[in-house]
């Protein structure tokens, strides 16, 4: 099978402009088929607290209201996403920048309202992933944002790291399919003063001692949950880490197996 890489950056690298020009140009210089997913959670809270509106997150997700929902629409799929797109032209890369709207790739429903209520948050349903192909083999590098829709005409709010791993997973029936969530740390870190100390390989067995032993907290849970859900369901190998893991020379991040 052919190989594809999907590769994932967060909030911090897009915050800083020289970590983001330089993952720009380690993507654009990455050999073979490829998909970026981005995320940008720190920028839309940012620009809610300029409009005096509170974002409130619970489990690592966002509380999703109308008006932080035309917020995220606005940052993830216009300011960070174009951008994005409009820089990786300039390295020659042929971008096009979507959200699940687009060309019906990325199908979720609104997350039912248990004790808590997200709002317009997705939990994705269903990947398109031979029209995601149809793009791909015709020269395209698909960059996505992290914003579904139901197929009924409503936008919903889906984490990144999910997007990166669903995609994944609908990719890997046709490619050899890598995920490679890019962070500003150099994987998942033992001890946390120490950003040397990553811990190399996370099996399920070391993840519950992890967990247990509260060396893996916070936003790093569902990262990893969702790095096993892609293992289960088809993707071959889940990387985190630093955006130098992107080059031959930097083997020192964490590689999740079953
Ligand atoms: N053991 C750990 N090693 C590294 N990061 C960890 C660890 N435990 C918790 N984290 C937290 O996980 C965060 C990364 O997850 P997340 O917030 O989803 O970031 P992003 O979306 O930017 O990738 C880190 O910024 C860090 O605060
Ligand atoms: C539902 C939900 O929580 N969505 C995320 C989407 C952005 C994201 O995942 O950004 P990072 O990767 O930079 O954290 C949010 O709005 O924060």
């Amino acid at each position: 099978m052919e190989k594809l890489s999907i590769i994932k950056i967060g909030g911090n690298i897009i915050e800083d402009e020289t970590s983001l020009h330089a993952f720009l140009k380690l993507f654009s210089n990455l050999e073979g088929k490829k998909i970026l997913v981005h995320g940008g959670g720190k920028r839309a809270t940012h620009i809610a607290n300029k409009l005096g509106i509170e974002s409130k997150m619970v489990n690592g997700r966002r509380i999703t209201d109308a008006e932080t929902l035309e917020i995220i629409t606005m940052v993830y799929g216009g300011l960070i996403n174009k951008n994005m797109v409009a820089k990786l032209q300039a390295l020659q890369v042929d971008a096009i920048g979507l959200t699940g709207a687009d060309i019906n790739s990325i199908q979720s429903e609104k997350r039912p309202v248990k004790e808590i209520d997200f709002g317009f948050v997705g939990d994705v349903k269903k990947v398109a992933s031979n029209s995601i192909d149809k793009l791909i083999k015709a020269g395209f590098t698909p960059v996505f944002c992290a914003i579904t829709h139901d197929g009924k005409g409503q936008l919903l709010n889906t984490n990144a790291d999910t997007i990166a791993s669903t995609i994944a997973v609908g990719m890997s029936k046709t490619y050899d399919t890598s995920i490679y969530y890019c962070f500003e740390l150099n994987g998942v870190l033992r001890d946390f003063n120490d950003k040397n100390s990553v811990v190399k390989n996370i099996d399920t067995t070391s993840y519950k001692e992890l967990l247990d032993a509260k060396i893996i907290t916070d936003g790093m849970i569902p990262k990893i949950d969702n790095c096993f859900d892609a293992l289960n369901n088809g993707v071959s190998k889940v990387h985190i880490g630093n955006t130098s893991m992107l080059t031959k020379e930097n083997d020192n991040f964490t590689t999740i197996t079953l």
